[in-house]
């Protein structure tokens, strides 16, 4: 399939949103050779500049909460290969890292004043309930509990193993919704096929429900006017991502693909909420690209590996993409690498602004967990627990 942009057809319109390299990045019109190296010439230097301001900016380990003068939201320009140097026309990155760790540390600073305001007894506490023996999801519960430990949030967890029974976890469920010390509960995702994952997912309280998966967080989220205890977090993430970035959601045309109940749904329902007008595409739908191409925000959420095509956006859009897929790489350690559901190497040609996987939505989950912990804990001071 040929996956790469023709240029020559695309009409760059100006871009909507402040350019704060002060470059102008969007072509009108064909340029002629000498403004083209013209620019090429400032396009490097522009990067180089934005380099060593990154560089200054980000913490110096990401993923550690960093001194909070160092902690700054970043949009990073996506740094363009030397060959690409002459064309001075990507896409902003929105690094989802340096955002997630800007959170994080946001999340520590009011966990620290407000342990301090109660005299130590502000504690709030996450349990997590892995089930099996899956090697994503133990990456997974370990980058949370490391997360935990770094903005101060107590973690509990329970191991159980792939033949554990259904009523074993709901009583690990139970007993964490009765503790006090436990402000949100997460059941990791997928469970061994043989137990009920919306009777688990069903019995955590809602008030701990911290992962938002709760159908009556997902209800109230549907409902105007109502306000769920807690938002999804990869959606929630996803939507922070936009705001944080200075992209405009109300009034704009937002596409998602995908309308899984935790994921495309929600996310479509958060867009809607900030009158952003939605529509979603499914695997249903004849001809994703017929709304792609209108859309000034596209959500990508549908499992499939680099699905949304550069060639398949409208020309100064944003683009989430929330897609996590491992595709074989025999170059990496690992054997595999990373890609979203959108083909970045085109979308970065087009868009205006987009996500990188790894590094883009991924880590926002995680803040956006602690995010939800953290007001968990809050909810329940208030309530006198
Ligand atoms: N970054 C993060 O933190 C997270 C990332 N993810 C990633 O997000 C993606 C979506 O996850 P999730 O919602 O759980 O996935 P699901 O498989 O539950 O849902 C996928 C959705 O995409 C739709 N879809 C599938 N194929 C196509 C297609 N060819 N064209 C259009 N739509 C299609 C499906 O449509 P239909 O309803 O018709 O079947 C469904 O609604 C995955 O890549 C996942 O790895 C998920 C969670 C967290
Ligand atoms: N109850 C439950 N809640 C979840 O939120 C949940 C779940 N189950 N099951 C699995 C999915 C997936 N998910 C991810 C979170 C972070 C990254 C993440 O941080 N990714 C890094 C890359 C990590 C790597 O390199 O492997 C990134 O995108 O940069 C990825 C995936 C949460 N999920």
């Amino acid at each position: 399939m040929n996956t790469t942009t023709s240029r020559a057809k695309i009409t760059f319109e100006p871009r909507l949103t402040e350019d704060k390299g002060r470059i102008r990045r969007r072509r009108r019109q064909p340029f002629t050779r000498s403004r083209q190296h013209t620019i090429s010439v400032r396009a490097v230097t522009v990067y180089q500049t934005r380099k060593r301001a990154i560089l200054e900016a980000r913490p110096k380990a990401l993923g550690k909460v960093s001194s909070s003068q160092e902690r700054k939201s970043v949009v990073r320009k996506a740094a363009p290969a030397p060959a690409m140097a002459t064309e001075g026309d990507r896409a902003q990155l929105i690094d989802g890292k340096a955002i997630a760790a800007t959170i994080r540390g946001e999340i520590k600073d009011e966990i620290d004043r407000l342990r301090s305001e109660t005299g130590g007894e502000f504690n709030p506490g996450l349990a997590v309930v892995l089930v099996g023996e899956r090697k994503d999801s133990q990456t997974y519960v370990r980058n949370k509990k490391k997360a935990c430990d770094d903005c101060g949030i107590v973690s509990f967890g329970t191991d159980l193993p792939d033949t554990a029974t259904e009523e074993e976890v709901l009583e690990v469920v139970k007993k964490y919704n009765a503790d006090p010390k436990v402000h949100g509960i997460l059941v990791q995702l997928p469970l061994p096929a043989h137990m009920d994952e919306e009777k688990i997912l069903t019995a955590i309280s809602i008030q701990k429900d911290v992962d938002g998966f709760h159908p009556e967080n997902i209800g109230k989220l549907a409902m105007r006017g109502r306000k769920p205890d807690f938002v999804c977090c990869t959606p929630k993430g996803s939507v922070e991502l936009l705001e944080r970035s200075g992209v405009e959601i109300s009034g704009k045309s937002a596409v998602v693909v995908g309308r899984s109940n935790i994921v495309g749904t929600p996310a479509a329902m958060l867009l809607q909420e900030r009158n952003a007008t939605v529509t979603v595409v499914h695997s249903r739908t004849k001809d994703p690209e017929r709304y792609i191409r209108e859309a000034d925000i596209v959500v990508a959420a549908c499992g499939v590996a680099e699905f949304v095509k550069g060639e398949w956006l409208k020309p100064g859009c944003a683009v989430i993409d929330v897609g996590i897929n491992a595709v074989d790489d025999a170059t990496k350690k690992r054997g595999y690498r990373l890609v979203g559901d959108v083909h970045f190497d085109s979308a970065v040609k087009v868009a205006g602004q987009i996500t990188p996987v790894p590094g883009g939505v991924g880590p926002m989950t995680i803040a956006m967990l602690l995010q939800n912990t953290l007001e968990g804990a809050k909810a329940a001071r208030e309530r006198g627990e």
